[in-house]
């Protein structure tokens, strides 16, 4: 610090502490005769995170952050923020109060409220939309999404980037501004630009936020919020501004979201019952990779790895399949690369049928046909042809990880990446650890994970793992419902009004009916043996419902055959319609079996599906397949569309209550007495008996004796 200058460094979050700091250091540069000017700069290269999330489960205390921005921006000398790394949520609020800004050309900027549940609480909402304006700011602060240094130049949002020195930049900023007029440079003081149509701007952004996340009640306030800055005084605005967020803040949906943020990190704080963790176990550097299998998933596994800047060799064995992968891989980097405006990296990847070209590569990923037979042959022979060191991984959806292991020379170097279609795409990572997977194996997955922007989240091995597992049982809960009276349509409608983005049969139908046929030919559960004409709906020991095979074998196999759950224009068809053969299929299939249709309500569909859900959940803590319940929910949010204002399955039992959840179980289980899976679980039996303690306590009470995890 000059005479001339005071800077003042921030912490990454805006803690009360920090909020103490700044109010007081700059009403004491602002005293100081010989301070011309103030420089407000980030500790250690990141300018701010916005609010301590932490302290929001707290009762509030140092100064707020309004009247501390308030006093900045009306100083009588120039504040200056400089802006390094990021200025996110009340960080880039704190920003807007500063006479200037400043910004790295690295640095990233945004309004993230939205994602928690929340809304820009610091004048945000009606700063932003003095400066861009009311399209641009509706877009920022309702979808919380991060832009970059440039975009914010573009908008207005900074006066400068610098690809130096961003303190200094600002530095010069501020001397050279001493003495000029402030009162321009307020942002409270502007009048808010407007659009010419401002009624219908809303009426598209309201439109817009329904259908992103259905139900969720922050984006709308975010939008009612800015709409005060078009229509009312400052004052006003930020007065609308507190009792939007005044509603928000202890709703449930705001507190599934801030546990969803944190959850999401704890994911990434894995552990083994042999004492290896994230934080003792060392990855290996992974330079090049092989994958063997370039069908839809092991497209878009090529895909993420060399966008993460890893060289790549691909394999197939048919040339035909080698060509078509190489030119939809080839496509989706080109396409990639120019919405991103860079060059594709076209040279980072190669394409053989020679699996002898894997000799060299630190670790490949195996992503053929999901037959068990076939992926050990792939095994035993990558075994024979990679590195002894090289990591083999498998992207299996469910089957056993170890007996994969079991055909290699290195069990230790085996692990599960089940990633998620379209692969490049979906965040979720599952890395499954086998028995023998070493600590080292399951760090260098976990990390090779996040390296490729996935939510990694390490599970056991056992069938389905932890998403698939679960999934089986929401998927029989459904088709159970409708033979007991209900349509796709009214499944669907439940569950997308409960948040899911889409309904399970809609869902189905976009993967492919023929996937589950598949799996449940592998399970045994359709052979020979099964009446053709009146399949039984018992089938090892439990209900069945036949439903889906029936439609398999006249050829209904979703999207792709233009007919499924629902009737699609052409085969590949996107748009779902009910389809009136399915009705008049089901009443055929109910007058067969001597079903009679009862009316089923909204609330067993989404009871019976998504307690079922977390009935499984609790099985999977019990067998200790997943190691906290906060993993299991990240599983569903990032893989399986689970809306993340509800938290997870898990958070979301915690929420409606464990005792409600078991009464609800067990009068579901006494009407069907043969399906198992609507019997409550030990686990919540045993969390209810000790007075449903909170989820961070739940794991006292589990008793697995054979964790993996
Ligand atoms: C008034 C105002 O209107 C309103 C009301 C608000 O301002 S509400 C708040 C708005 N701000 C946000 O939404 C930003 C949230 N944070 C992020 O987006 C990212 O963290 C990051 C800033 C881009 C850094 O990413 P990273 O990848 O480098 O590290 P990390 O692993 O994510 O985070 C590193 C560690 O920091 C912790 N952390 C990060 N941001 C935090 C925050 N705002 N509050 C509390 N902890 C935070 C995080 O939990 C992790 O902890 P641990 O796991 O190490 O124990």
């Amino acid at each position: 610090c000059s005479d001339e200058l005071f800077i003042r460094p921030l912490s990454l979050v805006l803690s009360a502490a920090v909020r103490k700091g700044i109010t007081e250091a700059v009403a004491r540069a602002f005293k100081d005769t010989r301070v011309k000017a103030v420089v407000l700069c980030g500790e250690n290269g990141k300018f701010c995170g916005g609010a301590d999330i932490r302290e929001f489960a707290k009762a509030m205390s140092g100064p707020p952050l309004v009247p501390m921005i308030h006093a900045i921006e009306a100083g009588e000398k120039p504040v200056v923020a400089a802006i390094e790394e990021m200025a996110l949520g009340g960080g880039l609020e704190l920003a807007l109060g500063c006479h200037y800004r400043v910004a790295h050309a690295k640095a990233r900027l945004g309004l993230p409220e939205v994602t928690l549940g929340l809304l820009p609480a610091a004048g945000g909402t009606q700063r932003l939309p003095r400066l861009t304006g009311i399209p641009a700011a509706l877009d920022l602060i309702t979808t919380g999404r991060h832009i970059s240094a440039q975009e914010a130049l573009k908008l207005g949002i900074v006066d400068r980037v610098t690809e130096g020195n961003a303190v200094e930049a600002a530095v010069e900023l501020a001397l050279s501004v001493v003495g000029r007029p402030l009162a321009p440079r307020r942002l409270s003081n502007h009048a808010t630009p407007l659009p010419a149509d401002l009624d219908g701007v809303f009426e598209e952004v309201l439109v817009q936020v329904k259908r992103r996340a259905r139900g969720a009640m922050a984006p709308v306030a975010c939008a009612k919020a800015v709409r005060a800055a078009a229509e009312l005084p400052y004052s006003r605005g930020l007065e609308c501004e507190r009792e939007l967020m005044n509603t928000l803040f202890t709703s449930g949906q705001a507190r599934a979201l801030q546990y969803c943020f944190f959850a999401q990190r704890a994911a990434g704080k894995w552990s083994l019952p042999n004492g290896a963790r994230w934080d003792n176990s060392r990855p290996r550097a992974v330079h090049t990779a092989g994958v063997i299998g370039l069908g839809t998933m092991g497209r878009g596994i090529a895909v993420c790895l060399v966008k993460a800047g890893i060289s790549v060799v691909a394999v197939e064995t048919e040339e035909k399949q080698l060509d078509s992968g190489r030119r939809a891989v080839r496509g989706m980097l080109e396409r990639d690369a120019k919405r991103r405006g860079v060059t594709a990296p076209l040279h980072m990847i190669t394409f053989t049928l020679s699996m002898q070209q894997l000799r060299d590569v630190d670790l490949v990923i195996e992503a053929v046909f999901e037959d068990m037979a076939l992926k050990k042959s792939v095994f035993a022979e990558l075994s024979r042809v990679c590195r002894p060191n090289a990591l083999l991984c498998t992207n299996t959806s469910g089957l056993d990880v170890d007996e994969l292991a079991s055909v290699t020379d290195r069990p230790p170097l085996v692990v599960g990446m089940h990633f998620f279609a379209p692969a490049h795409v979906m965040k979720l990572l599952e890395v499954i650890c086998g028995p023998r997977s070493s600590p080292e194996t399951v760090a260098t997955a976990m990390t090779l994970g996040k390296r490729l922007g996935k939510v990694s989240v390490a599970v056991g091995n056992c069938p389905g793992f932890v998403g698939n597992r679960m999934l089986k049982l929401y998927l029989d809960q459904a088709h159970f419902l409708l033979e007991e009276g209900a349509s796709p349509e009214q499944v669907d409608q439940a569950l997308e009004e409960f948040g899911f983005a889409l309904g399970i049969f809609k869902v189905a139908d976009l993967s492919g009916l023929d996937i589950g046929w598949r799996v449940r030919k592998a399970a045994g559960l359709i052979g020979p043996d099964v009446d053709p004409k009146f399949p039984s709906r018992h089938r090892q020991g439990r209900r069945y419902c036949p439903l889906p095979d029936l439609l398999c074998e006249q050829g209904r196999l979703g999207q792709k055959s233009g007919r499924g759950w629902y009737l699609y224009d052409s085969a590949g068809g996107k748009e779902a319609r009910p389809d009136p053969a399915i009705s008049s299929f089901l009443q055929e299939y109910r007058l067969r079996y001597g079903i009679s249709a009862r009316r089923i309500t909204e609330q067993e569909v989404v009871e019976r599906c998504v307690f079922v859900l977390a009935n499984e959940g609790f099985r999977i803590l019990e067998d200790g397949m997943a190691a906290a319940p906060e993993d299991i929910d990240m599983v569903y949010v990032f893989g399986y569309g689970w809306p993340r204002h509800r938290g997870g399955p898990m958070f979301h039992a915690a929420q409606v209550g464990l005792a409600t959840v078991l009464q609800r179980l067990e009068f579901y289980h006494r009407q069907n007495p043969d399906i198992p899976h609507l019997q409550p679980s030990t686990l919540l039996r045993r969390l209810v008996g000790a007075r449903s303690p909170p989820m961070q306590q739940w794991k006292q009470h589990i008793r697995s004796i054979n964790s993996q995890l």
